[in-house]
């Protein structure tokens, strides 16, 4: 696979451009940051000719893949009227309607820019609603990179985690990050409810949230254990603390309701950002009136020059139409797809004696390498054979697959059996071929 133009542009960037990449994570992609010359459906292309059948969706959002017609067709005619106003529109009470019908938590919404915003307003209406600071955390979750929650990428460096893991202290990830921003965060292990029970009862005047992935995508897509959650909304409603479901990666990716309504739990708030606008910047957060009007009353502040914009709600209102039409007729053939490939690739393990596990609990899926017959707890997840599998990345690239480093699949809905089929040819061939994956 070539990559000289790639290489080129990167040397050029670096100049102009702090890191070359627009986003840190993206400079960890080897042989070197791509550079994408366009996308058609589940393919992209980039400025060396290469073509790849696309897994990383640009981190999650394009769920109609790339270039959907629906979503240009709605883009273009908003883009018609008008980008944005900062006048109130008919597309987002359109929206804002919608969210509020197909997802159960939502009595009302409001809008923001990226899944990081929609966390720090989530955590601002828990903080106001209850007169409480504190906030409960989990090992292994991301919940984007506003100093108010930051405390490393997981999956990049799990050491400033485990650091303060005893106390639940949360300790700074990043040079520049305010040393006291943490100081009301309290970091608890996910998945064991016996902590959670006992912390949330200790310290129930001081704990205005709990936030947490209801699957933990972002550290090897594990699931909540039976009951886990349940415990966390009992336990919660019990102590008047609000729960916070961070549904960015799981929002309208698990279904149209989210997690939350796979899982039959609904939290007080949740955030969701990535797929509802099918890769243009928008981002939400949803939840009850009782919370969501302390806006409504004044008492909550929440700013944002391009909130609620005309092209992002028309490409929401689009993604929605298009992955409600036919009954869900599209999770029913990204669940097939997903399927499909989790189940190959774990055969193709078994096949060439590869150790390795792969979490699949929908449309998004997380493969590693590990000699554990399981992943199903963050501590599990930190053993994996990390740079194993940033080798196998790089190995599909020269296959025609790209993936994102960490082992996290995204499927979309415009993904079929041609491509899955190729994909696994693939992953059969880089086993085959390197002796370094089998055990
Ligand atoms: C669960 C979760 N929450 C929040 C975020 C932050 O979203 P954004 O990158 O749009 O700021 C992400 C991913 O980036 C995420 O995976
Ligand atoms: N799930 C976390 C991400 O996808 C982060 C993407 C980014 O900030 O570039």
């Amino acid at each position: 696979m070539k990559t000289d133009r790639s290489r080129q542009m990167l040397a050029e960037a670096n100049q102009y451009l702090a890191g070359g990449v627009a986003s840190s994570l993206r400079a960890a992609m080897k042989p070197t940051p791509l550079y994408a010359a366009g996308g058609k459906g589940a393919r992209v292309y980039d400025v060396d000719g290469n073509e790849y059948i696309d897994y990383l969706l640009a981190y999650g959002p394009l769920i109609l893949g790339h270039s959907h017609p629906l979503l240009n067709e709605k883009v273009y005619q908003a883009m018609q009227k008008g980008y944005t106003f900062g006048l109130q529109h008919e597309g987002e009470i359109a929206l804002a309607k919608r969210l509020t019908e197909i997802l159960p938590c939502a009595d009302k919404v409001v809008f923001s820019g990226s899944g990081t915003e929609a966390v720090m307003m989530a955590l601002r209406l828990a903080r106001a609603y209850t007169g409480r600071q504190k906030v409960v955390r989990f090992h292994g979750h991301y919940h984007g990179w506003s100093d108010a929650i930051f405390t490393s990428f997981p999956s990049a460096d799990m050491k400033s985690q485990a650091a303060g893991s005893a106390a639940g202290e949360a300790v700074p990830g990043t040079g520049g990050q305010s040393v006291n921003s943490l100081e009301d965060v309290i970091l608890l292990p996910w998945n064991e409810p016996d902590v959670l029970e006992r912390t949330l009862t200790e310290r129930r005047e001081e704990i205005a949230a709990v936030i947490t992935e209801p699957i933990m995508c972002n550290s090897g897509c594990i699931s909540p254990r039976e009951g886990y959650l349940e415990a966390m909304r009992k336990l919660t409603e019990q102590y008047g603390i609000v729960l916070i479901f961070d549904e960015v990666i799981t929002g309208f990716r698990l279904g149209l309701g989210g997690a939350h309504e796979r899982f039959g739990i609904t939290p007080d708030l949740m955030t969701m950002g990535k797929a509802l606008a099918g890769g243009i910047a928008l981002s939400a957060v949803a939840g009850k009136n009782e919370i969501m009007n302390l806006v409504a009353e004044g008492r909550v502040d929440h700013l944002g020059t391009l909130n609620g914009n005309t092209v992002s709600t028309a490409a929401a209102m689009a993604v929605l139409d298009e992955l409600g039409r036919d009954n869900g007729a599209a999770y029913r053939q990204m669940e097939r797809i997903a399927g499909q490939l989790a189940e190959g690739i774990r055969s193709l393990m078994k096949k060439y004696n590869v150790n390795g596990v792969v979490n699949q609990p929908g449309p998004v899926f997380h493969m590693m390498f590990t000699d554990q017959q399981e992943v199903a707890h963050f501590d599990q997840f930190g053993r994996r054979d990390a740079a194993k599998y940033g080798l196998f990345a790089e190995l599909m690239l020269d296959e025609g697959i790209l993936l994102r480093p960490n082992g996290l699949w995204y499927v979309s809905a415009v993904h079929g059996d041609k491509e899955a089929e190729e994909t696994l040819k693939a992953v059969e061939n880089v086993f085959a071929k390197r002796p370094e994956f089998t055990a």
